[in-house]
């Protein structure tokens, strides 16, 4: 699903207007009538609901949800901040509109601001792709007010004050609990500095022209079931484990071999046909006990790794989790890396242990993929000082050593070589512990060894990764989960896809 920017949505709803055809003011009924309609699944008609206006077109969408509401007999109070007489035409109409039936109260003082304490829900439609500068003023003792209720807050398209398409400065912006968005996702919902405002969002569909979206260029997607399950290949019939491919993944250290059996089981419940692990002696035993469909190849070193296996049978290399930055280990890194020539894995120390030695960067194998996290990521490219500007630095990575950056977070972003970037919308914070990152790699490896190409893989990789610990999740909850329950629901998340 595409991610487009505030002006390319104007464009296409421009387009919609003039194509469909449809009137805009009928085009505003129809977004408001989806916000409704998840409105009232969530929240019984006994709710006191109130509609905070600006008088732009998202003002207007305020109107007309609020009438729609009164018709399903919720109570409903109306309140349009207003400091001039302007206000845009179909805003003038929904006004109208509202007015026939219950009156819109107008707030153009402070002291007009009213007691939000008495509602259970509020409804923000002060501003949404419209806002060309910071909220101040009138406006902005209004979003304080709506954050200090503590009541429920649904945003209309976007949490007023947010800029989609560049950093917004901490001052007035809504704190949404709820945020439902028309059409397609905005780009800064994928932030951490954002989650805050934007609380849990939804895309409403309000039926914008699926040509005009196709016309716009975006570098930007957020990864759906759709797109996955168009990639996703089905197995033969009469296929065998060398079908389906050969990897090795070297892992694990004295005191780390827990990221290598997480790698490899993870390896395997994505459906490797066959699989070695490359690890210290020291994890020798351990291997082959806790994950005996996998073969071992013993390093020389005893508590880390100090050389390389033969690479060149194999079709895909992970390399990383728990290896540690011992020298002999960057040295078995630096070899494996200069003999293996197709796209490889990269991971947790793997990372840092290029960080520290950037004359690897310049030799990583085209369309490498590499998984940091955010502090990993750090120590590659340098500090960032908002969302915005890391999201830069991992697309000019990705483009300057010509490799896949899947920057781990909420919102897992895959940045391809070409500029482009996938935003996962699969995931929970159940995965914030230890483990999962190695259960990616795991994941990740065991598809491109399967023969996905690596961005396919890259994308398969992340959106399962997350859509396992969702499934996990809904079994076990999100606190008590563990990285092994992520890797135990994997053919749960395949069997989605059936
Ligand atoms: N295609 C769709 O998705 C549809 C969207 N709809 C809704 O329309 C809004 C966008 O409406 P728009 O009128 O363009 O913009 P806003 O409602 O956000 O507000 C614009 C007015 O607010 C003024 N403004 C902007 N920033 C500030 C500020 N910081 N303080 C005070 N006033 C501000 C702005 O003034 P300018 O000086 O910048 O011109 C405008 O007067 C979208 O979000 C959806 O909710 C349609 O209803 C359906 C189709
Ligand atoms: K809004």
């Amino acid at each position: 699903m595409k991610i487009l920017s505030a002006e390319q949505v104007r464009e296409v709803d421009k387009y919609t207007i003039e194509n469909e055809p449809i009137p805009s003011i009928d085009l505003m009924e129809r977004a408001a009538h989806a916000f409704t309609d998840w409105l009232i699944s969530h929240f019984s008609p006994k709710s006191k609901v109130a509609v905070i206006c600006g008088t732009g077109n998202n003002g207007g969408d305020g109107l007309a949800v609020a009438r729609m509401l009164l018709g399903k007999k919720y109570q409903v109070d109306t309140f349009a901040v207003k400091r001039s007489n302007e206000a845009s035409a179909d805003f003038k109409i929904n006004e109208k509109r509202l007015n026939e039936i219950k009156p819109v109260r107008e707030v153009t003082t402070e002291k007009g601001i009213p007691l939000l304490e008495e509602f259970d829900v509020i409804i923000d439609g002060l501003f949404g792709s419209g806002l060309s500068r910071e909220v101040q003023g009138l406006h902005a003792d209004v979003v304080e007010m709506i954050n200090k209720s503590r009541k429920t807050v649904v945003s209309i398209d976007i949490p007023s004050g947010l800029f989609t398409d560049h950093h917004t400065f901490p001052g007035a912006v809504v704190e949404a609990d709820y945020t439902l968005t028309f059409q397609v996702p905005k780009l800064a919902f994928f932030f951490p500095e954002n989650a805050q405002y934007v609380g849990e969002w939804y895309v409403v569909d309000i039926g914008l022209s699926a040509e005009a979206i196709d016309q716009q260029r975006s570098h930007y997607y957020m990864l759906t079931s759709e797109m996955i399950s168009k990639l996703l290949k089905p197995r033969k019939k009469f296929a065998h484990k060398g079908d389906h491919g050969r990897a090795l993944i070297m892992s694990g250290s004295y005191g780390k071999m827990g990221a290598a059996v997480l790698c490899a089981r993870a390896a395997l419940r994505t459906g490797i046909g066959l699989l070695t692990m490359y690890i210290p002696t020291c994890g020798y035993d351990i291997i082959q006990s806790t994950v005996p469909e996998a073969m071992a190849i013993p390093d020389e070193g005893d508590h880390f790794l100090t050389s390389y296996t033969d690479l060149e049978n194999y079709d895909a290399v992970g390399v990383g989790p728990g290896i540690g930055k011992e020298q002999e280990t960057v040295y078995s890194l630096m070899q494996s890396i200069q003999t293996y020539k197709k796209p490889m894995v990269i991971d947790a120390d793997g990372l840092n242990i290029i960080s520290e030695h950037g004359e690897m960067l310049e030799i990583l194998p085209k369309n490498t993929i590499i998984t940091p996290h955010p502090k990993e990521f750090e120590r590659l490219v340098g500090k960032w000082s908002d969302d915005f500007e890391k999201l830069a630095l991992q697309k000019d990575f990705a483009r300057k050593h010509d490799i896949i950056v899947v920057l781990k977070g909420a919102h897992t972003s895959v940045a391809l070589p070409s500029g482009d970037i996938f935003f996962n919308s699969t995931g929970n914070p159940g995965m914030a512990s230890g483990g999962s990152g190695d259960v990616l790699t795991g994941m990740i490896t065991s598809l491109l060894g399967q023969g996905y190409i690596p961005e396919e893989a890259a994308k398969i990789g992340v959106f399962m990764h997350g859509l396992a610990a969702d499934l996990a999740a809904e079994v076990i909850g999100e606190i008590g989960m563990v990285a092994t329950d992520i890797t135990d629901f994997i053919p749960e998340a395949y069997q989605q896809f059936k």
